[in-house]
């Protein structure tokens, strides 16, 4: 009986691995010289895991008695993990976009949200809709995130604040976890703001006291798993003191430290993830040399979202410091109502023109870096025998020109795959 698998890429003008030793993540000259064959295979089990990947010849000398369900020519193609997302608020109902016009005439992030707009704006609308409603919308960012390569995302609560209304949202996105092919790591984002009418103080004890044991209960009897917990850890929204709290009873429940930090104001919300063991912090624009070295030191993950400094014209992060210092370096879209941006590929292409990263490590802070800030880099974030096999399959036969066509993702990316199957094949791809 000849031996059965899902999925055969055969031939790929370029199959980048990224890495090839089973790094949980890359750092510096790691991330400058990426692991990528040339004319080469790749085969996915029945199982959705990868079984082989080596030179077109040696895989095809090896599995020359075998059947598999799907063969994909790559010839003139290349093959690159699917990209893992590591920071997004995408359920929510209620868009900003009147509030885009305000910031192009001068509004900043913070006049609009003190001003009772921003995240405000989004909470009321979101919890006058419905679950369903939300669901729909919900599924549609997922479909068009995978559209552009991402197979694996961090999704946030967070626009529900009062425990009912964070937890309509969190059974949304357990629906998409169970539903869909999509990967989803689950963030409780609950201290997204301060409820009008409350103190920094008063919140955190409410999520501490209340929140934070139903978020138990509801693990314990399987009804909604969360991995991760947040803070927007801000001048005017939670200050560092409440920031901790929160953070500590998180991890008391088991849950992955990930947050906001130095996004507007210096806090010292990087040394503070260094300090509590946190998995990563977002943002960090406003990050100090000491925090710096902190979060290298603690093997602490920088998520860096580059569509954020763009659109609000902050100043950038200082991704080349923390690389030099040996930070963990991440990539997320942060799409939300402010951060309009579904695709990785134009988050990598700002990373390198903006952030000033280069072509591969923007690609390692977008697969296995970014998996490392989920705490799933041993099974996400390259393409390396036993992991889960999601690729991406572009019609180039350089991978580079994912990053360096902006904005032309939609005519490269000709197949997604996610554990062997395709759950996306584009029809538009058009020649270079
Ligand atoms: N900075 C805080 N949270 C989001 C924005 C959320 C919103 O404005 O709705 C962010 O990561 O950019
Ligand atoms: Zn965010």
């Amino acid at each position: 009986m000849p031996c059965k698998y899902r999925l055969l890429l055969k031939n790929a003008e370029q199959l980048v691995l990224v890495c090839r030793n089973e790094e949980q993540f890359l750092l510096q000259e790691g991330m400058q010289h990426l692991a990528v064959l040339e004319k080469a295979s790749l085969v996915i089990g029945n199982d959705g895991f990868i079984k082989a990947v080596g030179p077109t010849e040696t895989i095809q000398n090896q599995f020359s008695q075998a059947v598999f369900e799907t063969i994909i020519d790559c010839t003139g193609k290349s093959v690159l993990p699917g990209f893992v997302d590591a920071h997004t608020h995408p359920v929510w109902a209620g868009d900003r976009v009147h509030e885009f016009a305000m910031k192009l005439a001068g509004a900043t992030y913070m006049d609009i949200h003190q001003a009772g707009g921003g995240i405000h704006f989004t909470v009321n609308h979101t919890e006058a809709a419905s679950e369903e409603t939300l669901y729909c919308s919900f599924k549609q960012r997922l479909e068009r995130m995978l559209r552009t390569g991402t197979t694996l995302v961090e999704c946030k609560s967070g626009y529900g604040l009062q425990l009912e209304s964070e937890l309509k949202m969190l059974r949304v996105i357990e629906r998409a976890y169970r539903e869909m092919e999509i990967g989803i790591s689950a963030t409780y984002c609950g201290a997204h703001s301060v409820p009008k009418g409350k103190s920094a103080e008063t919140a955190a004890t409410e999520i501490i006291e209340n929140h934070l044991p139903a978020l138990k209960e509801l693990a314990v009897n399987e009804e909604v798993h969360v991995d991760n917990i947040d803070v927007f850890c801000e001048k005017g929204v939670f200050d560092l003191q409440s920031t901790k709290r929160i953070l500590q009873a998180g991890k008391a429940i088991g849950l992955n430290l990930n947050f906001h930090g130095d996004e507007l104001n210096p806090m010292n919300s990087a040394e503070l993830g260094a300090e509590l063991g946190a998995l990563a912090v977002s943002h960090l624009e406003e990050i100090s040399d000491e925090g710096i070295t902190a979060m290298a030191a603690a093997k602490c993950s920088a998520v860096l979202l580059p569509t954020t400094a763009y659109i609000l014209r902050l100043k950038q992060p200082r991704a080349r410091d923390m690389l030099n210092a040996g930070v963990i370096v991440s990539l997320g879209s942060d799409f939300n109502p402010n951060a309009y941006c579904f695709s990785m590929p134009m988050v990598m292409h700002l990373a390198c023109v903006n952030l000033k990263m280069s072509l591969n490590e923007a690609l390692a802070a977008a697969t296995i870096n970014a998996a490392y800030s989920l705490g799933k880099s041993h099974t996400h974030g390259s393409l390396e025998v036993g992991k889960q096999g999601d690729a991406v399959i572009i019609n180039a036969p350089r991978w580079e020109h994912l990053i360096y066509q902006f904005g032309g993702h939609q005519e490269l990316i000709k197949y997604v795959v996610i554990k062997g199957k395709i759950v996306y094949r584009n029809e538009r791809v058009l020649g270079l």
